[in-house]
């Protein structure tokens, strides 16, 4: 996607006021590590927020307290309004379903054709049964991923590049209203991080997906975050647009921004 495109896609914004993810106080230790010490977070309808800490801070921990994998010591999540630890596993069956993952792998079934790690995501989740119907919806979104000859092909046969593209297809068609990516561009070259970064921009516009993504890729932070923020020691300890913490005065801050300016 040329410059222009991106600037253009930036401006349309699709935020709303209502909150999808509200997280307050939360803690959560192992042992004696204290790892999250105090996070409040909120995520709204159609926001792109992107969470930059060093490795090893706890942001896996706070995407696994969402989505009811692991249980705060302290404070509240709250899902869609719903008050996570306190569901029960059908409901948190359900809550999960309204949820997408990418992670760093792309994590695609090898046995399987393009088209049969999408239309397995589509009759696992959705329930969906109609072949042709299933057809329809895996070639609209392979021509929405600019892959639309892929759908014969097998994962081994796709680069680095292609196979996150059909990662992120498979989690997108199932329509998740919150998306969570956990490092989306680790492990490609540049250009390719650059076009997966795009597309992920250019499905929050389509989809007006909610999406939190965990990244240390600042040009993929550049393109996709509404907003961002700092995690350090188990706390956020700066929270703007990128614009806006690219001149932050804090050191630690201004570490994360370095090659940006
Ligand atoms: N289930 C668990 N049991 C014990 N310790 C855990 C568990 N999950 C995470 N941790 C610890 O919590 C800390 C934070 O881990 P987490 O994976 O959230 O970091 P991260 O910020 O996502 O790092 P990275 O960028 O390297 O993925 C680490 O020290 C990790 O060892």
């Amino acid at each position: 996607m040329e410059e222009e495109k991106v600037s253009q896609l930036n401006q349309e914004s699709t935020i709303q006021d209502e909150v999808v993810v509200d997280i307050k106080g939360l803690k959560k230790a192992f042992g004696s590590k204290e790892v999250l010490k105090n996070i409040n977070l909120t995520l709204k309808k159609g926001e792109n927020l992107i969470v930059l800490g060093r490795s090893g801070q706890g942001k896996s921990v706070t995407i696994q307290c969402i989505v009811g994998l692991l249980t705060p010591d302290e404070g509240t999540v709250k899902v869609f309004g719903e008050d996570v630890p306190q569901l029960n596993n059908q409901q948190l069956k359900e809550l999960r379903t309204r949820i997408g993952f990418l992670f760093q792998s792309g994590a695609l079934y090898d046995s399987m054709t393009v088209k049969e790690n999408l239309e397995f995501a589509l009759t696992r989740v959705l329930k969906i049964k109609d072949q042709s119907e299933l057809d329809q919806r895996v070639q609209e979104m392979l021509e929405g991923i600019g892959l639309p000859e892929a759908v014969d092909k097998m994962p081994s046969d796709l680069s680095g590049g292609m196979r996150k593209r059909v990662g992120l297809a498979r989690t997108l068609i199932v329509k998740p209203e919150i998306m969570l990516y956990d490092e989306p561009t680790t492990g490609l070259d540049p250009i390719t991080s650059r076009e997966i970064s795009e597309l992920i921009l250019e499905m929050q516009k389509k989809y007006k997906t909610s999406s939190i993504i965990i990244t240390h890729d600042m040009e993929c932070a550049r393109i996709t975050a509404d907003r961002v923020v700092v995690m350090k020691d188990g706390e956020y300890i700066a929270e703007g647009t990128f614009e806006e913490l690219q001149h932050s005065e804090d050191e630690f801050v201004k570490s994360f921004f370095l090659d940006t300016i």
